[in-house]
């Protein structure tokens, strides 16, 4: 599918995964990817948190880009109330895994958008997901792939932690980072694309 916009677009993102959800609008874009320090960040709770982050890399890429509307996101991984990071080393890949292993957690994925004019849009979906037991070993076996690594929570629902997935409720493409189907709509909405 293909939709027609008059506005350059700017996704604000060095993520290969939202790039791919965000070609399938079918209109051109480009990438341009911030460089904002997410952990500075003070918030209520963790969707106003995510929010804050999706929109200080928004602006921060908009400030380099006049007349050009601006995508962004950001992906937590949230379990009991503790934000669960990229894993910097494997002992904390394997304490994320741990955590998540027989338990249900929420993926919470924010997009802003500053379209062209500088209006600010954002908002937040979440999908909990709920792992299977994992064994130590696949444990182990899994973060010695690095794929943890790049990931919030320390796994990737895309590729081989789909192995660890019970079931979800809500949007996949919120897990891998981009709730393309409700950009979409907001876009509609923002007369950003049309049909
Ligand atoms: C839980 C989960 C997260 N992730 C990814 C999505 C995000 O890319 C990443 C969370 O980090 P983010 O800080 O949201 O994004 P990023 O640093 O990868 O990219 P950028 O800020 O340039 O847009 O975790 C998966 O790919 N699969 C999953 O199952």
């Amino acid at each position: 599918m293909k939709f027609r916009t008059s506005h350059q677009l700017v996704l604000a993102s060095a993520s290969p995964r939202r790039k791919e959800l965000f070609a399938k609008l079918g209109v051109p874009f480009e990438i341009m990817a911030s460089s904002v320090e997410e952990t500075s960040v003070q918030a209520r709770d963790f969707k106003d948190y995510v929010q804050k982050v999706a929109l200080l890399k928004t602006q921060d890429v908009a400030s380099h880009c006049p007349g050009k509307t601006i995508i962004g996101a950001d992906t937590i991984v949230v379990f009991n109330d503790e934000l669960l990071h990229k894993p910097k080393t494997k002992e904390e890949a394997i304490r994320h895994l741990e955590k998540l292993s027989s338990n249900r957690h929420q993926v919470m994925t924010a997009v802003a958008i500053i379209t062209k004019d500088r209006q600010a849009e954002s908002f937040v979906e979440v999908t909990d997901v709920y792992f299977k037991n994992l064994p130590k070993p696949m444990i182990e076996m899994y973060v010695q792939t690095n794929d943890p690594f790049d990931k919030a929570g320390g796994y990737g629902i895309q590729t081989a932690g789909a192995l660890f997935i019970d079931r979800i409720e809500g949007d996949y493409n919120t897990v891998v980072g981009l709730p393309i189907a409700s950009l979409f709509e907001k876009m509609m909405e923002l007369k950003i694309i049309e049909l």
